[in-house]
């Protein structure tokens, strides 16, 4: 667990960040988000300790930092910057490999790691990893940004806007592989993005900054249900609220059997919906086609379902008979049990 306490800091009589306590629990993802300039990679750069606090402190595991040698403290989280901050004079497998280099670890363990983190970050190791930082596109040196910090397995992550540059397709990819590593790794992270539907999507927890100030820290169904104040209402988008909160939806729990005898498949439906798809995911479906009512894969081994449009209406709505505050379904047949839906967002 990472714990914030009343940390401060400011530049001249500016107040950057102003008494944020915050905690991260292990194993979890915390998504800042919040207009620019209200502090957000200060934040960041306060629990690794780039910036100093004036007072406040970052435990880790219950340790204060300060206890902590700077190095040690460093090396143990992985760190991802906008503009990559790859070394320019080092080639790709260099850079990604500099962590478990300053560690020890023996050179064919460190080959074998840049390549399995180049090719999960769909770099060709071959090609991609003799080369310099200024050979690379905005995209890739992003993703080897991303490679690097994860390389020493850390179980602590700040990640500042690690999707900024990539494309529509390749951050969705992006997003959905750093759900499946943190999981996998367990590890600990603190994202900052300006996309509220990353936020949502990948966030275990949103904190919303302001001025310094922590506005609002919740869920991502009670960011979007409950919002605090009119900013965090303004960061959702008045008029997006019903297709974010869908999209935190997971559409299982609507299916249905498939009694109607809804063709599963076919060039004007498409492929079924995947069992694990949002709420969104099928609205989407919906409006495309004119359908309404669509095939929904089998969740391991189980027969495939429908899904039908009045369902998905009524789990999106806002405060209706099915949705409570904190997004848990107060009946059968809501979609929304506050799960994320981890990797549909939009
Ligand atoms: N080293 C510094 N010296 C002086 N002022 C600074 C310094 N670093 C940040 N600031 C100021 O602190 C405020 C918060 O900056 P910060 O980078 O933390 O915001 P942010 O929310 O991450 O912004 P953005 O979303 O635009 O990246 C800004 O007004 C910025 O100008």
């Amino acid at each position: 667990m990472i714990e914030l306490d009343t940390l401060r800091k400011s530049y001249g009589d500016e107040v950057v960040v102003d008494d944020v306590s915050l905690t991260l629990e292990t194993g979890t993802i915390t998504a800042v988000v919040g207009t620019s300039g209200s502090g957000k990679s200060t934040l960041l750069k306060l629990v690794n300790r780039l910036v100093e606090p004036e007072s406040g402190t970052v435990r880790v595991d219950g340790t204060d930092t300060r206890a902590l040698p700077l190095t040690e403290l460093r090396r143990s989280i992985g760190y991802v910057i906008q503009d990559n901050g790859l070394f320019p004079h080092w080639s790709v497998a260099r850079n990604v490999g500099a962590v478990p280099r300053l560690l020890g670890w023996p050179q064919d363990e460190i080959d074998a790691r840049v390549s399995e983190l180049l090719e999960l970050m769909r770099l060709d190791p071959e090609r991609i990893g003799p080369r310099y930082p200024h050979e690379l596109s905005g995209g890739q040196a992003q993703r080897v940004g991303v490679a690097r910090a994860l390389a020493a397995r850390p179980r602590m992550m700040l990640m500042d806007e690690p999707f900024g540059a990539l494309d529509p397709v390749i951050r969705q990819e992006a997003r959905a592989e750093l759900a499946a590593i943190q999981r996998r790794l367990g590890a600990t992270v603190l994202l900052v993005t300006h996309d509220m539907g990353e936020a949502l999507s990948l966030g275990d927890q949103i904190a919303v900054m302001e001025a310094g100030r922590l506005l609002q820290v919740g869920t991502p169904a009670e960011i979007v249900l409950s919002p605090a104040a009119p900013q965090v209402r303004a960061l959702i988008g008045e008029d997006e609220r019903g297709f974010r909160h869908l999209a935190l939806l997971p559409l299982a729990p609507l299916v249905r059997p498939n009694r109607a005898h809804v063709p599963t498949g076919g060039a004007e439906l498409g492929e079924p919906l995947a069992a694990g798809a949002s709420c969104a995911d099928a609205l989407s479906r919906m409006i495309w086609t004119g359908a309404r009512m669509l095939p929904v894969a089998g969740q391991a081994g189980e027969p495939p379902g429908v899904v039908a449009i009045e369902d998905v209406l009524a789990a999106g709505r806002a405060g209706g008979p099915q949705t409570g505050r904190s997004g848990r379904p107060d009946g059968v047949g809501s979609g929304c049990d506050g799960r994320r839906n981890r990797g549909t967002g939009r």
